[in-house]
């Protein structure tokens, strides 16, 4: 017979009629194993730890963890399940309950590998690196869509699947900002220590008059390591990830790349508001699992201009960065 419903395999109730049972009250002080968190004897965990019983208790916890946790996200999506809206920063919300689907959101973005941080440059910086950029060689580019743009830092050339030493310094306003990335959360964990962008581009977009937009697209899974950083200036945007699919191998159909398990199943749209002079960080299932694009009717306001920071480590001689999508 099956374990109850809500009770772990194996586990037997060690209760009879809600009295405790003698044989339960005489094996001595209860603890939890560390690996798996069911409750026995002390001196059993020793054995306990690392069976195949204690293997699969942790198996089966964490199933019903991602269960749980996936119907919390599902119900903050809309269209089945289908399409999450990201923007909502805490601070601005008025009630308890607002407060709380906020914070869910955010915790949800960040399994994703989404995260916003409002304000992160002040409107004096942000004018300085506006006029930085439109100070620059800013060339008409058909590259992901329509737009102006500009780089420095290392020279990544997708087509020999080289990475070549700086020629353009990146300039000491954006040297600045990255100073302080070590602030945000997202890129200061562990995972994170060696991440240090050495590459810039700027994109400027004439949104209204010029038709420009960013196609969607996925940056360069072998040439840029980790996290892609995106700050926005000028005028407010809405992103818009959507889930790649690929060829299942035995029926050859398309199907929804696939998304950790505490992730909604059918979640295939991301919609994130970028407000000016916010930082995104996109990393983890968003980097590797989903394409972005700025469609021309997402742009809020005339012009928008975003800085993306990337880590690219250079080339050694005669190396070439292989092509094709990876697994994170
Ligand atoms: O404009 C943005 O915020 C994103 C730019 C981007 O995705 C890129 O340069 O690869
Ligand atoms: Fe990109």
């Amino acid at each position: 017979m099956g374990a109850a419903a809500g009770q772990a395999p194996g586990s037997r109730s060690r209760r009879r009629g809600g009295v405790e049972s003698a044989s339960t009250r005489s094996v001595g002080a209860l603890t939890r194993c560390p690996a798996c968190a069911t409750s026995m004897p002390a001196k059993m965990v020793d054995d306990h730890l690392g069976s195949q019983v204690c293997e699969s208790q942790r198996k089966w916890r964490a199933q019903q963890h991602s269960r749980t946790q996936a119907a919390a996200w599902t119900a903050l999506c809309v269209d089945n399940g289908r399409t999450l809206h990201l923007n909502a920063s805490i601070a601005d919300q008025q009630d308890e309950q607002a407060r709380a689907d906020a914070a869910a959101r955010i915790a949800m973005g960040a399994a994703l590998g989404v995260s916003v941080v409002d304000e992160f440059v002040t409107e004096h910086e942000e004018a300085t690196i506006l006029e930085y950029v439109r100070s620059s060689d800013l060339r008409e580019s058909s590259f992901n869509g329509r737009h102006m743009g500009c780089k420095w830092g290392v020279d990544c050339d997708l087509y020999t699947r080289k990475t070549y030493e700086a020629t353009r310094e990146l300039p000491e306003v954006l040297q600045n900002i990255m100073a302080r990335f070590k602030s945000v959360a997202a890129l200061a964990t562990p995972a994170r220590t060696d991440w240090t962008p050495n590459e810039a581009n700027a994109i400027w977009y004439d949104a209204r008059h010029g038709g420009h937009f960013l196609g969607a697209h996925v940056d360069d899974r072998f040439m840029s390591k980790g996290p892609i950083v995106n700050l926005s200036l000028g005028g407010d945007c809405v992103m818009t990830y959507e889930r790649e699919r690929e060829q299942d191998a035995t029926t050859g159909r398309l199907q929804l790349k696939s998304i950790p398990p505490e992730l909604p199943a059918a979640l295939q749209t991301v919609r994130v508001h970028l407000r000016r002079r916010s930082l995104q960080v996109m990393d983890k299932v968003v980097r590797y699992r989903f394409t972005h694009e700025i469609r021309a009717e997402d742009f809020l306001s005339d012009a928008r201009c975003s800085i993306t920071f990337r880590h690219s480590p250079v080339t050694e001689h005669g190396e070439m960065r292989p092509r094709g999508p990876t697994l994170y």
